[in-house]
């Protein structure tokens, strides 16, 4: 199974990735790919490896064996700067915006690779238009935020390099479950009204299932399963290691699923 059931052009393929910390192999072996207009998701444990995954695409790692290509171009051995400038923005876990800085200065600086500098404040009101809490706060220091603010933060910070490719690493970390859904509905919404292409990482296999379109599952560094994103979230394996339904309650487990309004 790979995904392939759509006919849009492949914006992401990654061959074969491996990465290391020291000798430590992080990624082994992944292969993947992302359409134009999809949001993705890899789901995993901690330490599963999504996070490096991320690094690696975005530059941060090198990969030590493997391939990533855009759009048919090999990216695997150029600098982060050069990979946001070809338009995949990485919004990292933990956030990590600058809390000393504004808002304003954070969105700011999320716009500093392009070279059209022209429309910066056209995007800056779209950033706004999607987190309208950030235009009220835009004088406040990052760091003063709540987190789920500074996740919208680290959004429309990613948003200003006009990215055809946002790579989100755990958006719902650290979130209540409204929050988590209201962040995952505005992903959504960039996804289908800026045409953002998304590949997004999470422990929250319910949430990131119900964005999805298409899903990974990574093991020990490992691509162990992937299907469209309603096969994945039927599947008994996902059901009971990442949704939390046990197999074995049978009927009782079932009942209690049906019944649960979150599955973390
Ligand atoms: N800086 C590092 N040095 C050494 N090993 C690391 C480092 N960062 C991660 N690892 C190891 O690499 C593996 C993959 O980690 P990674 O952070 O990519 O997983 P993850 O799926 O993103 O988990 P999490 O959700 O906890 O971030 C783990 O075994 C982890 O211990």
């Amino acid at each position: 199974m790979t995904n392939d059931s759509t006919s849009s052009n492949v914006v992401l393929q990654i061959d074969n990735l491996e990465s290391y910390y020291g000798p430590i192999m992080a990624i082994r072996g992944v292969s993947l790919k992302v359409h134009e207009g999809q949001i993705v998701t890899v789901l995993g444990a901690n330490g599963a490896g999504k996070t490096t995954l991320l690094k690696t695409i975005s530059g941060v790692m090198d990969p030590e064996k493997g391939s990533v290509q855009m759009e048919g171009t090999p990216i695997h051995a150029m600098e982060p700067d050069d990979i946001v400038r070809r338009g995949i923005v990485h919004v990292p876990e933990g956030r990590e915006i600058f809390p000393l800085m504004t808002v304003a200065e954070n969105i700011a600086m999320g716009a500093y690779t392009r070279k059209d500098r022209g429309n910066i404040a056209r995007d800056e009101e779209m950033v706004y238009s999607y987190f309208p809490v950030l235009k009220d706060r835009r004088a406040q220091r990052a760091g003063t935020l709540s987190g789920g603010q500074q996740q919208m933060l680290a959004i429309g910070r990613g948003l200003m390099s006009q990215p055809k490719l946002m790579l989100l690493d755990e958006p719902s970390l650290g979130l209540s479950p409204l929050l988590t859904q209201e962040i995952f509905e505005i992903i959504v919404r960039l996804n289908r009204e800026q045409k953002v292409t998304m590949m997004l990482v999470e422990q929250n296999a319910k949430v990131a299932l119900d964005a999805a379109d298409y899903g990974y599952v990574m093991e020990l560094g490992r691509i162990v399963m992937d299907d469209k994103a309603e096969v994945l979230a039927a599947s008994k394996d996902i059901q009971e290691f990442y949704l939390g339904v046990s197999q074995d309650e049978n009927q009782r487990g079932q009942r209690r699923w049906k019944q649960r309004k979150t599955w973390r």
